[in-house]
């Protein structure tokens, strides 16, 4: 949960927009803009399909955070890049969604503490342990920047793809949450207990 402090903080910044450009893809084309945050150096992105954001009719969002093994290398040990593609696909399937690609690696602890953290998880450690054991929270995300993104776009209401009530609670002081779609990636022998962990310790929904 974001504090009026951190809200405020965001919302005062003056963001950089660069877009819409062109993203075809093997889904669809979505419209990609950066979003660059210069009190953090961090540059998000935005992936939009189809008009009209502003309207009374909720908009399908994905809030993903980036995960570079998941994402980028298909790596098994989680299941955010299947989350991503199937992200996509599902909004280029409804023809009108957002997803808002937010760059905190690693629930926010970035790649190397990341990389600490699997190899704790290698000697029994869960995820969520290994995270304490390093010296960060359980999960150190936020998600204030959402709040001028959204804006940006003019989107007022939102059905958020997602198992974390969390990131519902973290979206409500600022647009209209008006449901969840359930949203899972492909569990494997190698994310298993990962999945379970974050329904037993993390707060997930079950998918
Ligand atoms: N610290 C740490 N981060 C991880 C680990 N595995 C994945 N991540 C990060 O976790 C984030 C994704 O969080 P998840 O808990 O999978 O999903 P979520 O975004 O909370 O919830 P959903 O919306 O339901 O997908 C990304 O930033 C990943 O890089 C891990 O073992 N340790
Ligand atoms: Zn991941």
């Amino acid at each position: 949960m974001m504090t009026a402090m951190s809200i405020s903080a965001v919302a005062d910044e003056a963001l950089a927009f660069a877009g819409p450009a062109r993203l075809p893809t093997r889904w669809g084309e979505f419209r990609m803009y950066a979003v660059s945050e210069p009190h953090t150096g961090k540059e998000h992105a935005m992936l939009v399909v189809g008009d009209d954001l502003d309207s009374d009719e909720p908009v399908l969002l994905r809030v993903h955070s980036e995960c570079l093994t998941g994402d980028a290398f298909h790596s098994r040990r989680c299941d955010c890049g299947d989350q991503l593609e199937r992200a996509m696909a599902v909004l280029a399937e409804a023809g009108r969604g957002v997803i808002l690609y937010l760059r905190q690696e690693g629930r926010g602890i970035g790649l190397l503490e990341k990389v600490k953290a699997y190899i704790l998880q290698e000697s029994g450690l869960d995820t969520l342990d290994a995270n304490l054991a390093l010296g960060h929270q359980g999960d150190a995300r936020e998600y204030a920047v959402c709040q001028p993104m959204l804006a940006y776009l003019g989107v007022k209401s939102v059905r958020v793809l997602t198992n974390n009530p969390g990131k519902l609670d973290a979206l409500a002081p600022w647009v209209s949450v008006v449901g969840r779609v359930p949203f899972w990636g492909e569990e494997v022998t190698d994310n298993a207990a990962y999945l379970a962990t974050k329904q037993a310790r993390m707060g997930h929904l079950p998918g």
